[in-house]
Parts: C-alpha cells; sequence; structure tokens
C-alpha cells in the first residue's frame, strides 16, 4: 500500500503546481452556488469559468485541464449539453469530476446520471445519501435505491457510504470522496479518513459544490485520489481555522475563502487524516 509520506509529498507538489501554474478547471454547476464555486477555485490558486450550453462545454472540456459537472439545478438545454461534454472527456481522457446532487429527483437528472456511468468520470464527489443512491442507480455493491435522498442534504452519515464508495470508484477507476463531519476519499484500493472542517459548513449553501470545484483544480496537477483527498484535506484545514475566527455562517463564508487562499502546501498535506486497505 502507498505510504502516508508519499500521499504527503504528493499533495504538496498538487498544491505548488497548481499556485504556480493557475490551471483552467471549467464548471457546468448549479445557479445556487455558482459563484461561490468559482471563488473557491480561484482562493486555491485555480482560474474558472462557467458555461451552460452544448459547444461552450465542449470548449472547456477541451481547453481545461479538467471539468467540473454538477447537476444541482437542471435547465433543458443541459439534456444537449451534459452528455456531450461528459462524452468529449471520456474520449480525450481528460479529468473531470461529478457532483450527483440530489440524485433521484425528476426524471432529467435520472436520464444524465444514468449516462455518466459509461463516461466515468474520474471523481465523484458528494455526501453519503448521494453516493449510496448513485451506487444503486449504477446497480453497483454498496447502493439502494434513491429513495433516501430527501434534497441536497445528507441524511446519511460517511461510513455507511463506504461500501459504494469503493464500488464506484473500481467502476470508474478513478475516486470517490464522501462529504461529512469526516470525509472518506477511496481510490477502490485505499480509504482516506480526513478530519478537520466545521458544523459552519452545514450552515452555508456551496460547501460540497465548491469543494467538487476544488478537486477539478487539483485534477489538473495529479492524480483523481491525490486531487480528492488535497481539496478534502484544505477544506478541512480551511473550515477549522474559519470557525476559531467567526461567530456565524455569513462571515464564515468569507473567512473560509480567505483561509482557502492562505493556507500552505505543507499545512494541506499535515492535516490530519488516516489511511486503512479495502
Ligand atoms: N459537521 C461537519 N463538521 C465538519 N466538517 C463538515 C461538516 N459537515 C460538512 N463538512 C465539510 O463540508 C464540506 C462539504 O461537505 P457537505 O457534506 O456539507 O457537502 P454537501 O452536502 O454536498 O454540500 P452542498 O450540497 O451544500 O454543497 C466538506 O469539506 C466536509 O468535510
Ligand atoms: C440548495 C441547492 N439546491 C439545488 S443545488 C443546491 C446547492 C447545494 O447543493
Ligand atoms: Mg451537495
Amino acid at each position: 500500500m502507498i505510504t502516508k509520506e508519499e500521499i504527503q509529498n504528493r499533495m504538496i507538489q498538487a498544491v505548488e503546481t497548481v499556485i504556480k501554474t493557475n490551471p483552467m478547471a471549467g464548471s457546468i454547476t448549479n445557479t445556487v452556488t455558482i459563484n461561490f464555486v468559482a471563488n473557491a477555485q480561484l482562493a486555491v490558486g485555480g482560474s474558472a469559468a462557467m458555461v451552460y450550453l452544448p459547444d461552450e462545454g465542449e470548449f472547456l472540456a477541451k481547453a481545461g485541464g479538467a471539468t467540473y459537472i454538477n447537476v444541482g439545478t437542471l435547465l433543458p438545454i443541459y439534456e444537449e449539453t451534459l452528455p456531450h461534454t461528459a462524452k468529449i472527456l471520456h474520449d480525450t481522457e481528460k479529468p473531470w469530476v461529478l457532483d450527483p446532487v440530489a440524485v433521484g429527483i425528476g426524471s432529467l437528472r435520472t436520464q444524465l446520471l444514468q449516462q455518466f456511468k459509461e463516461y466515468k468520470p474520474s471523481v465523484i464527489r458528494g455526501n453519503a445519501s448521494e453516493i449510496i443512491a448513485l451506487a444503486g442507480l449504477w446497480e453497483l455493491d454498496g447502493g439502494t435505491d434513491v429513495s433516501n435522498v430527501r434534497g441536497v442534504d445528507s441524511t446519511d452519515t460517511v461510513n455507511t457510504a463506504k461500501a459504494a464508495a469503493v464500488a464506484l470508484a473500481k467502476w470508474t477507476g478513478g475516486a470517490v470522496a464522501v462529504s461529512g463531519k469526516t470525509d472518506l476519499i477511496t481510490d477502490g484500493s485505499v480509504i482516506a479518513y480526513s478530519h478537520g472542517g466545521s458544523h459552519f459548513m452545514e450552515k452555508i449553501t456551496g460547501a460540497g459544490c465548491s469543494l467538487g470545484g476544488v478537486v477539478a483544480v487539483y485534477s489538473t496537477a495529479t492524480s483523481p485520489f491525490i486531487a480528492a483527498l488535497t481539496a478534502s484535506a484544505v477544506y478541512n484545514l480551511a473550515g477549522a481555522r474559519a470557525e476559531n475566527r467567526v461567530d456565524g455562517p455569513g462571515s464564515f463564508q468569507v473567512q473560509f475563502l480567505d483561509e482557502l487562499y492562505k493556507a500552505t502546501a505543507v499545512d494541506i498535506a499535515h492535516n490530519p487524516f488516516e489511511i486503512e486497505e479495502v
């Protein structure tokens, strides 16, 4: 199994590469948190661009180092944009991150998330309920039907999604990140548990969405597993630091962006995590 020290060295390398190269990771994401996603991507050293249309999704898929797709608020045009963009990403072997927000609601969301099974996102990022439900939709181990998904917030704990996360990662050959109080990140053979964060992250919208955008930024510079772990680590570090300086969710969101910006590569790599073999 890869050692913790090796993982930390690769995390440091990824953070430093991003800060040095300002890589572009385009997004097709929900209208609720689109601004927060872009700001978080910029704060960690990346460059952001958001689009809605099929030919523009194609452009970003080709121009960017990685792409973020989040199905939070669907529009009719997405029936065309999302499969078109995901197919290009798959066929050109470009990394892409899927956030299956609220999987189970509505027929278009279900249809699109079904189609993504064959386009194999390099990272799937979601809360526990979404990861379990996506594994169910894709008929993989650890999944259940979509009935546990109440909306965009999780009703399950991270550990209940472990089998689903491993099965999804084995299917895609990439990584899966399950967010919650502790984050679980796996490539199907190793599982990392990343600690920290803040209860205020449940009191602002878009902590998860923007985490997905930041995973895409790191995916331009490293493997899916290291990208997902590095993004989770900087979120946990910045969240804990921000909580110590504020007394409510409004100022937390502002302070959190500052802490994302200030976090050093070494601090991120040394944010507490442990690993286990699957
Ligand atoms: N109770 C908590 N304590 C510490 N950190 C948390 C807590 N809840 C969430 N987080 C952190 O918040 C980030 C987003 O995770 P969360 O599970 O809230 O995503 P989400 O439900 O998809 O969010 P959204 O859909 O609003 O974008 C992760 O970095 C996670 O570690
Ligand atoms: C609140 C909300 N509704 C659709 S997407 C979104 C952002 C968090 O997932
Ligand atoms: Mg979410």
